[in-house]
């Protein structure tokens, strides 16, 4: 019998629990939610290169809409976003992208989702603010198909600060929601098409990085 090395090389890969259990939550209900995707450490980083940045003045008000037409709508969402250019990235960032990547990676490889481009933000909802229910794509990129949240939130994250991102899903004909705390280290990724979802609104400023994994 006559084999084919190669092929069987391109196709080979070591598996990996973690991505293997988003990837079967992503088929089962179209999310998943990983606890400590970043470590304590990891999130330290993250949050003091967000807050800097933000001291800095770097961040703008969320708009709604596209590039070509965007609207300031405080009754909509009032976070604060910076997005993140994976090209002059600093050792936090650094860091962010090789967890995200290395997952897109397998992503593309294991399950062919074809992702051939990525945008992150940074995100801070100051004390009040909320982001009401929508679906990403109505930012009129259909290309979107991934949404990753990660939360950059120091360790008391308390249910009374409220900020919970309310997923709604369909069950069985019915809608229903499930409700997730910001907790620091947690990494929420949904089908960006598929899944409305909103922010409750916070008491305390709500830290994150909030991106989008795309097929063109
Ligand atoms: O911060 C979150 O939990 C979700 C943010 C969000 O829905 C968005 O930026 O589109
Ligand atoms: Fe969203």
């Amino acid at each position: 019998m006559t084999e084919t090395p190669e092929l069987y090389e391109q196709l080979e890969y070591d598996v990996n629990p973690l991505y293997e259990k988003i990837i079967s939550d992503l088929i089962e209900k179209k999310y998943s939610v990983i606890d400590h995707f970043f470590e304590q450490n990891e999130v330290a980083l993250l949050r003091d290169s967000l807050l800097e940045k933000y001291e800095e003045d770097n961040f703008k008000k969320a708009a709604i809409g596209n590039f070509t037409n965007e609207i300031i709508e405080k009754s909509i969402r009032g976070d604060f976003i910076l997005w993140i250019n994976e090209e002059e990235k600093g050792e936090a960032e650094k860091l962010f992208f090789n967890k995200v990547n290395s997952l897109v990676e397998y992503l593309n490889r294991t399950c062919f989702m074809g992702i051939l481009t990525k945008e992150f933000h940074y995100a801070l909802y100051p004390k009040g603010t909320f982001y009401k229910r929508h679906l990403d794509t109505f930012q009129n990129d259909g290309r979107r198909k991934l949404s990753i949240v990660c939360y950059l939130n120091s360790e008391d994250w308390k249910p009374e600060n409220g900020g919970e991102l309310t997923i709604y899903f369909d069950d069985n004909g019915r809608e229903d929601q499930v409700n997730l705390y910001p907790f620091p280290g947690r990494l929420v990724i949904f089908e960006s098409q598929e899944l409305e979802h909103e922010v409750k609104a916070v008491e305390v400023p709500r830290l994150s990085i909030t991106g989008w994994l795309k097929t063109r």
